[in-house]
């Protein structure tokens, strides 16, 4: 089957639904809950390499990875988690340092600061095909690092307050976090970005 996107008239005709990649099984329920049926897509379970750099390089180096893997077009995210008073870390690098330090170290990273802001920011990565330039679409949403509070079934959720609101995204029913949530934001952007290029997909797979 043909990997690549073709341009057809005004419009592009992709080989096949976009792929969602991902490792992360609580991503993959957050992207279906807010896509819907808005953007047909399917999902591969793979561990993509952990990389290092901006999260836009990072992001756009993923979906060029998965690509190639997939060999069609794809649809990739990064997730940072980022402290004001650390200039921006742990950003990329928050699955290590939750992996090794948990919600309670992260938290003791802050004991000093004043400051207790900080952002969520995922950044989507779409390539219509390997050796395609990825366009990238980055949601964020501001709140601030607080002692654990609420169930701890996705990553630092408990940890994190979104300012103007007295819940944890732990603690808020999904719709909720998904209707104010750095993915729930980045994913009105790939939305957009699907209505105005009004992708068709090929039926015919003897082309
Ligand atoms: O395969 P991929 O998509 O890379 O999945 P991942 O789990 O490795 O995810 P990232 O590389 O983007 O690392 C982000 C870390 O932040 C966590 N995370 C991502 N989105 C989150 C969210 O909305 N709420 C809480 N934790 C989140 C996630 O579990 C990771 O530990
Ligand atoms: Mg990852």
């Amino acid at each position: 089957m043909a990997a690549a996107a073709r341009t057809v008239g005004s419009g592009v005709v992709l080989p096949r639904p976009v792929t969602f990649v991902t490792g992360n099984a609580k991503k993959l329920e957050e992207v279906r809950a807010i896509l819907g049926q808005s953007i047909p897509f399917q999902s591969l379970k793979l561990d993509l390499p952990e990389l290092q750099g901006e999260p836009e390089d990072i992001s756009k180096e993923k979906a060029r990875i998965a690509a190639k893997e997939v060999n069609g077009p794809v649809l990739v995210e990064d997730t940072c988690l980022c402290f004001n008073a650390l200039k921006g870390l742990p950003g990329p690098y928050i699955k290590w340092f939750l992996q090794k330090i948990g919600h309670e170290g992260l938290n003791n990273l802050l004991l000093a600061c004043e400051d207790k802001t900080a952002y969520a920011m995922c950044v989507f990565s779409l390539a219509l095909g390997p050796n395609t330039e990825p366009l990238t679409f980055v949601g964020k949403t501001l709140g601030r690092i607080v002692p654990a509070r609420g169930p701890n079934d996705f990553g630092w959720d408990p940890i994190f307050q979104p300012h103007g609101y007295d819940q944890t995204y732990a603690e808020m029913p999904k719709e909720e976090k998904n209707k104010i949530s750095h993915r729930g934001k980045a994913l009105e952007l790939v939305k957009s970005h699907f209505a105005e290029a009004r992708y068709t997909f090929q039926t015919d797979t003897s082309a």
